[in-house]
């Protein structure tokens, strides 16, 4: 799915979330990298509809949240920064309940429910409670919940953020191959440097502003520098 931010503007009274945002999303693992404050999440608002855009357009294979809301929904997968699973129920019935929602019968539902448990090294876990899972679990439970009715576009808001390294790493590498080798669309959100590869297409947001988007390798030519860590202190220090 292409997802084509134009000329977005967004304001909470007085304070301007995102100034004139200009994106072009498409097919692979496209990163989001932004201070606190940057604006990554009022950006994740409006794409998926919660806050109305105030200026400008954010168009989906060329239609509008507000032209296709139903058909744009079910081809999107979210995870919001705060964990959103109901802890009294167990891994399974978290994602059967979003599994029906999607569509799925129970046969395609529990299918797909072992397939991506699976996937996220948390077989074992289908019948226990999320209230007892730790954040690492929920988080590989938020992300097979968000993938159960196989979404064209992925929209992870800093999905990694308080995490032990195994979640992290292991969320980060099944997202990236998803991107990489099924060709799905995924929107990235992070302040962690590590999680920037140098073939990935990276979005710099500061203060509202988008200051660069380019493949990562071709911004670190660019500003002369070796890695992501020097890439930021050049561009703070400009900006
Ligand atoms: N509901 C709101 N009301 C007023 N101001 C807000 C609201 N939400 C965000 N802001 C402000 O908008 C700006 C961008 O915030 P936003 O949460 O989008 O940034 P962020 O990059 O997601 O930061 P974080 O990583 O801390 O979540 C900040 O100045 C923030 O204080």
């Amino acid at each position: 799915m292409e997802i084509d931010i134009q000329g977005v503007t967004h304001s909470y009274g007085k304070v301007t979330a995102l100034s004139d945002v200009s994106l072009t999303l498409n097919s692979g693992f496209n990163i989001l990298l932004g201070p606190n404050g940057a604006g990554k999440s009022s950006l994740f608002a409006l794409l998926t509809g919660l806050e109305r855009i105030g200026q400008g357009s954010i168009y989906f294979n060329g239609c509008t949240i507000v032209q296709n809301r139903a058909s744009i929904m079910k081809r999107l997968g979210v995870v919001f920064q705060q964990n959103t699973l109901d802890i009294d129920l167990t891994v399974k019935q978290n994602l059967s309940y979003f599994a029906s929602l999607h569509g799925l019968n129970p046969i395609e539902s529990i299918s797909r429910i072992h397939t991506l448990l699976s996937e996220l090294d948390l077989s074992d876990r289908l019948d226990t409670k999320v209230r007892s899972l730790n954040g690492g679990h929920r988080r590989r439970v938020e992300l097979a919940r968000c993938l159960i009715h196989q979404p064209t576009a992925l929209l992870l808001d800093e999905p990694t953020v308080g995490l032990d390294v195994a979640s992290r790493r292991l969320i980060h590498s099944v997202v990236h191959d998803l991107a990489l080798k099924q060709g799905v669309t995924v929107l990235w959100a992070t302040h962690l440097f590590e999680e920037v590869y140098s073939k990935d297409p990276l979005s710099i947001l500061l203060n509202g502003q988008l200051i660069e988007h380019d493949i990562c390798s071709a911004l670190l030519g660019k500003h002369h520098v070796e890695n992501v860590n020097q890439l930021w202190d050049v561009l703070i220090y400009a900006n």
